[in-house]
């Protein structure tokens, strides 16, 4: 059985191919992207081992999603040669309440998740896209929705909970929490790394385009930066992360900017790209010497370390400091600017290292460097459905 798995960004569009063996395994075949998809649109691709099959601008930018897509099939129906994709699993941001595992994506799901575009405004659009041009090209194919929100659900008060009145909590008003997919595969590589691990006080900084944080223990949400919306927590690419939410009321009552405007400048036109003015991309920011470029680095290191000291909070505690995403994976100046500041909670990096295990072997708090991978998260949810669909004995022993 073959699963493929979307995860559409707000200027990406990732995906993995797996083949589906027994219970929760699954193996990757290829995976992919196209980028730059406002500007340079590029389409490249790799198989397991990371060779590159595919690797080429676009013939033209702006293209539908329909069009991508079908450019998408096409490449996979040669590769692939006799063998079908039986399902496609498809990343989506916010889930709401209503969605808290994985669901068949009927067009009255796909209608219900539409409600949700604003509060999830970069995202749900993007997330949805795909899923109404697939069921056009390929009406047959089953498409799954799996859920960022999800691995957030078993959040309760006082965590879940802002202080606002009553009865706007119960109108929906609370902590969801964001890149779920991508914690759930790191609680799942922990466990693979060593089963001590998941038992571990844990904070994962997923730190990509949107950043969150994520305390855990066994592989359990306790607390998450992200919250109502994926604009709340730390700062990011484009996005302020939390502001004093009297910003928000002076630049409508007193700047005169719309709603609409407000919206623009807090998800689009700040975080890295807004204090540095110079671009939301942390290589081109690592490699500028314009002190704004650095100034904004300083902010997200320090906004990024703030949020560790309150996750640890929740927690009691902090034995295990795992960094992810293409920021958290790679910038390893920005991880050491993070890590400066938490010496007073105990830890100290080993500057030879720059792989697996960061701390030095007296650092109180274990820092890792994991790789995510939403995708192949995406695709075991999507088998583990396909198999309950047909053997629930199977799928519950999984
Ligand atoms: N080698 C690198 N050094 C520094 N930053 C990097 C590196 N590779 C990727 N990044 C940064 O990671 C961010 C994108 O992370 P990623 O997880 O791919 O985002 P997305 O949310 O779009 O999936 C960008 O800010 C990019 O500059
Ligand atoms: C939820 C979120 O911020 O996602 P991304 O990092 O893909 O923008
Ligand atoms: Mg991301």
């Amino acid at each position: 059985m073959i699963v493929l798995a979307l995860n559409a960004g707000s200027s990406s569009l990732k995906f993995g191919v797996f083949k589906a063996a027994t219970k929760r395994k699954v193996e990757p075949l290829m995976r992919g992207l196209f980028d730059g998809l406002a500007v340079t649109p590029r389409f490249s691709a790799q198989d397991a081992a990371g060779r590159l099959l595919a690797d080429a601008p676009l013939r033209l930018p702006g293209q539908s999603t329909g069009a991508l897509l079908q450019e998408l099939l096409n490449f996979l129906d040669t590769r692939l040669g006799s063998e079908q994709i039986v399902a496609v699993g498809h990343r989506i941001v916010h889930g709401g309440s209503r969605f808290i595992s994985p669901v068949h994506l009927t067009s009255e799901v796909v209608d219900a998740l539409d409600k949700l575009t604003p509060i999830a405004p970069l995202h749900q659009p993007a997330s949805l896209g795909p899923v109404r041009a697939l069921s056009e090209l390929r009406p047959g194919l089953m498409q799954i929705g799996c859920f960022d929100t999800a691995f957030h659900s078993t959040l309760a008060p006082p965590v879940s909970r802002y202080a606002i009145p009553r009865e706007y909590e119960e109108m929906g008003i609370k902590r969801y929490g964001f890149h779920g997919l991508s914690y759930e595969f790191i609680a799942h590589q922990l466990g693979r790394i060593s089963p001590e691990l998941p038992a571990k006080k844990t904070v994962v900084a997923h730190l990509g385009s949107g950043c969150s944080l994520c305390a855990m223990v066994d592989g359990k949400c306790q607390d998450t930066t992200m919250g109502f919306t994926a604009l709340d927590g730390v700062m990011m690419a484009t996005r302020s992360g939390a502001v004093d939410p009297g910003i928000i009321l002076y630049l409508q009552k007193t700047c005169g900017l719309s709603i609409d405007e407000v919206e623009t400048l807090l998800y689009r036109r700040s975080g890295l790209l807004g204090v540095s003015g110079i671009s939301a991309d942390m290589r081109v920011l690592l490699a500028s010497s314009d002190p704004r470029a650095a100034a904004a680095i300083d902010l997200f290191a320090f906004s990024v370390s703030r949020a560790i000291a309150a996750l640890a909070n929740t927690l009691g505690g902090i034995e295990l400091l795992v960094f992810t995403g293409g920021i958290g994976e790679h910038a390893a100046q920005v991880r050491n600017a993070i890590c400066r500041r938490l010496d007073w909670l105990g830890v100290k990096l080993d500057p030879s290292k720059s792989h697996d295990v960061l701390s030095d072997s007296d650092s109180k708090v274990e820092v890792r460097v994991v790789a995510t991978n939403e995708e192949m998260a995406i695709a075991r949810q999507v088998h583990l459905t396909l198999e309950s669909a047909t053997g629930p004995s199977e799928a519950a022993s999984a």
